[in-house]
């Protein structure tokens, strides 16, 4: 692949500038998609996206637009980088393309319930999909940091076929064709993460922490496997891997999101304070009604979503998951 080579990432919040910071220094002819004129203009004239990522500079071969569709012309893939609620108000606009469409957000969707492979396919053709997840803070993504994740499509081919967009040693990628697996992971794992960030707002230690992963990845599993994922999916990094990242690390906006509400405040202000997207909170509704119509139980998913529905409070509901009858593991 050439030094010329186009791709567009359409999102310049955290994941979108970070992802397009790997493939300026894979080499690539970057074009970040911004929201809008004020923004481009802004990223590219301080060369820096100060909002999202302070202190680290935008280079030479990163050009940050406004328009899509002018930003796609020439393009050989785009990376979409914009959260979940987006889908369905952008997506049709690469409907048109043959190029490959990466995506980078993770969520399900609380209408339809639908994973992001599914909510893709209902605007772009199924062979152009490919799902980049697992363990990754844009931050430390951004700094060159040692990172691993995912790349899932149809078929192994062309999730390698995906991954070779990228070509940053620090940035490595594994391949899968499980897109079931990898799309349910990265969706699952944040409302795991509010739930371990309840416990930390709730003053508790790491035995919760420990407990909301283990419990927690035992219900992925379970959801994930019952829509026709991978089990060994779900221990990889795109499982495990990222719901390690995201209960633990401080940097995670779910499980900040957890501790806040915890602490008292209303799920609205949390999410205004953190001022980025908090996947967790909409997935949350729809992993619960997903269960419901499977006729699975979730225990911590459905608690999550019950607390931050309003139908039950924190203390009362802690009190009920630990009094559940005690069974095999
Ligand atoms: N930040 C991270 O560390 C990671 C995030 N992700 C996923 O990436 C997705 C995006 O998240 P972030 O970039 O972190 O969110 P963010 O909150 O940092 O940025 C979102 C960006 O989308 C823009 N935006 C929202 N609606 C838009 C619209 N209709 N048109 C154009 N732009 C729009 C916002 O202006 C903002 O710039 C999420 O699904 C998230 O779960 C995945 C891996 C890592
Ligand atoms: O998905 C992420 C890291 O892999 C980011 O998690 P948060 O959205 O909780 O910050």
């Amino acid at each position: 692949m050439g030094e010329q080579q186009v791709v567009t990432v359409w999102g310049a919040g955290s994941w979108g500038t970070a992802l397009a910071l790997v493939l300026a220094r894979s080499g690539r002819q970057v074009r970040l998609v911004a929201r809008n004129d004020v923004q481009a203009e802004l990223l590219n004239s301080s060369r820096e996206n100060a909002r999202y990522l302070p202190g680290i500079p935008l280079p030479a071969n990163l050009h940050v637009m406004a328009d899509p569709v002018v930003a796609m012309q020439g393009a050989a893939a785009c990376v979409y980088a914009l959260p979940c609620a987006t889908v369905d108000s952008c997506l049709p606009l690469l409907a048109d393309g043959d190029y490959p469409v990466i995506a980078a957000c993770k969520g399900l969707h609380p209408q339809t319930l639908e994973r992001t492979d599914q909510m893709f396919a209902r605007h772009i053709a199924a062979q152009r999909i490919a799902l980049l997840s697992g363990p990754s803070f844009a931050a430390e993504v951004a700094r060159g940091q040692p990172t691993a994740i995912t790349m899932a499509a149809s078929d192994l081919a062309k999730a390698e076929a995906a991954a070779a967009f990228f070509d940053d040693t620090s940035f490595r990628i594994y391949s899968s064709d499980d897109l079931i697996g990898v799309a349910m992971g990265g969706a699952l794992k944040n409302v795991i993460a509010i739930a371990a960030g309840m416990a930390d707002g709730l003053g508790f230690g790491h035995n919760s922490v420990a407990a909301a992963v283990t419990r927690g990845l035992s219900e992925m599993a379970r959801l994930t496997v019952a829509c026709g994922g991978r089990y060994e999916t779900l221990m990889g990094l795109s499982g495990l891997g990222d719901l390690v990242l995201t209960c633990t690390g401080t940097l995670s906006r779910n499980r900040r999101f957890g501790a806040e509400v915890a602490r008292g405040a209303a799920a609205a202000a949390a999410v205004a304070s953190i001022g980025q997207v908090v996947e967790g909170v909409r997935t949350a509704e729809a992993a619960d009604r997903l269960a419901g119509h499977l006729g699975i139980e979730l225990p911590l998913i459905q608690t999550v979503h019950r607390v931050l529905s309003g139908s039950v409070r924190l203390p009362d509901a802690v009190h009920v998951l630990m009094s559940r009858p005690e069974r095999a593991e």
